[in-house]
């Protein structure tokens, strides 16, 4: 089953044209990886998925579904099957872990306060964040506990379709590896479709299925990362032969 359809694609900000007929597709189950040098469009692309953006041309299609043929309450429905983590987590800071998370459920779940909380616990276990973390205000929190909190949050509802940008950003190596491995562990478990933006080149060798290479304002490449990292469009070869490519790819041999 296809997941996400994108079809030509245009996005414009003014005159800049971050994406020409931009064609992408992911299937379920994909754990996909969007890539590419800095300002390609990466994060722009993710929010159109997310339907936090329309593009300026072309069509996507959800779960078999255009977004074109659909009315508000279609939207709303299609929305509650898409979990997001931003980049910073974008958690309310006045607010409780737990209660971040009971707000997507309150506002779409008729349930009592008591099973609001029992089900948000469930979220916050799954990410592997001890019971405290709970009751804990965002700022107290340390960056990995953050991001975890943050991937809670956004499997409130549970989606089918969870869009990470950059999760590993700002973690140092050990709490990225957890991280990623956690990633793993929710994909087996929920059934999940995954796409993340990452630049993390450790994260595309151990969490993704496929990885898209954005360049020239399209999707250049979906393949394999072994199958990509070998691709030879110039900007793909310029991207992974740096050194940190190689030893990611050494690591995973050994
Ligand atoms: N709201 C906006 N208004 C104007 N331009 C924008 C806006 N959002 C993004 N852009 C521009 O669109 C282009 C793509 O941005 P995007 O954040 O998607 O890049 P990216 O591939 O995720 O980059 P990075 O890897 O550096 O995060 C950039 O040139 C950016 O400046």
């Amino acid at each position: 089953m296809t997941v996400v359809n994108l079809k030509d694609i245009c996005t414009r900000f003014g005159t800049h044209e971050v994406h020409r007929d931009l064609s992408l597709t992911v299937e379920k189950g994909e754990r996909l990886a969007l890539v590419g040098g800095s300002g390609c469009g990466k994060s722009v692309l993710l929010s159109e998925i997310a339907l936090l953006r329309q593009p300026d041309a072309g069509d996507i299609e959800l779960f078999g579904l255009s977004l074109q043929s659909l009315n508000q309450s279609g939207m709303a429905h299609l929305r509650k099957q898409i979990g997001m983590m931003f980049q910073q987590g974008a958690l309310f800071s006045s607010l409780t872990v737990l209660e971040n998370i009971i707000l997507p459920l309150r506002e779409h779940q008729r349930l009592s306060e008591s099973h609001l909380q029992e089900l948000a616990m469930l979220k916050l276990k799954l990410t592997g964040l001890p019971d405290i973390a709970a009751w804990k205000y965002p700022q107290e929190l340390s960056g990995g506990m953050l991001k975890r909190a943050a991937v809670a949050r956004a499997l409130a509802l549970d989606p089918a379709l969870l869009l990470l940008d950059e999760p590993t950003a700002g973690l140092d190596p050990a709490g990225a590896s957890d991280f990623d491995e956690m990633l793993l562990e929710l994909h087996a478990t929920l059934d999940l479709t995954l796409i993340l933006v990452t630049h993390d080149l450790d994260s595309l060798w151990r969490v993704t299925s496929h990885v898209a290479f954005l360049g020239e304002k399209r999707v250049l490449a979906k393949q394999p990362m072994s199958v990509l990292s070998e691709n030879s469009h110039p900007d793909i070869q310029h991207y992974f032969s740096n050194t940190r490519a190689r030893r990611a790819a050494i690591e995973l041999e050994n």
